[in-house]
């Protein structure tokens, strides 16, 4: 797996304009952490406001539409994004796949027109607890991963996959260490099945209640190539402390 560990905050619906501040913190000191890619993803309302006050770290959206324009009353496209300075955005956060319907062929059209646009993306997947408990967790994300990947130009390239277990997120709770190693090494497999060589080199992240305290220990497992940040990316002393894991682990 190539590249360098990938720290990416999503806000959520999570931020006025006070939180330009932390997005400033954070780029500052992303100059001490050159050995890791740092980005991260605002309410739509602020993500041309975080792009001017930030050099180094990258800005993405959380979401984006199929359709470049139209009558979609609330949504925003990817080339609005692009327009707003975005360099990625965030596609099938479980959040959007069950609060909005999203389906994984709902996903793959956002993901290709996001490439399209020429943003990177990050592609989330993840199992819920009753399908964990059922044995049925590496199935269910391969499907979602068949059912999702995108097949534009720019991919495999531009693709990150984040694993996001959906009980894990916000709630304290992480799988364990091994249950990560299987799954990114299933996730691995699937993306080689789907793009050939080219699978091989996606970033795969983890998201779920990473924090400062476990970031270091999930970051080493193998097949791990950075972190989808939720909570801990509203701070940028929570967020930093996540960057700066990821640092030791490359010293
Ligand atoms: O996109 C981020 C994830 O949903 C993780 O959120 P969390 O870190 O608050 O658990």
């Amino acid at each position: 797996m190539a590249g360098l560990p990938y720290i990416v905050g999503n806000w959520k619906m999570n931020g006025t304009r006070a939180m330009l501040n932390e997005a400033r913190a954070i780029d500052r000191a992303a100059a001490r952490f050159p050995k890791v890619q740092v980005g991260v993803a605002p309410p739509a309302t602020l993500l041309y406001r975080v792009r001017d006050a930030v050099e180094l770290i990258g800005v993405g959206g959380q979401d984006c539409h199929a359709k470049d324009s139209g009558a979609f009353t609330g949504d925003v496209s990817a080339p609005m994004l692009k327009d707003a300075g975005a360099d990625f955005t965030i596609v099938g956060h479980s959040e959007r796949r069950e609060y909005h319907g999203e389906s994984d062929a709902d996903v793959k059209a956002k993901a290709e027109a996001a490439l399209s646009a020429g943003l990177a993306v990050i592609l989330c997947v993840g199992e819920t607890e009753s399908q964990r408990d059922a044995g049925d967790a590496e199935a269910v994300v391969g499907a979602q991963l068949e059912g999702s990947c995108p097949k534009a130009d720019g991919a495999p390239e531009k693709l990150s996959v984040a694993y996001e277990p959906v009980w894990a997120i916000g709630t304290g709770r992480v799988p364990s260490i091994e249950d990560v190693a299987a799954m990114h090494a299933s996730i691995r497999g699937k993306l080689v099945e789907l793009y050939g060589e080219g699978g091989g080199e996606v970033r795969i992240l983890y998201g779920g209640s990473v924090k400062a305290e476990n970031a270091a220990e999930l970051l080493a497992v193998p097949e791990v190539g950075g972190a989808l940040v939720g909570g801990a990316s509203l701070t940028a002393e929570s967020f930093l402390a996540i960057v700066g894991a990821a640092a030791s682990l490359g010293e």
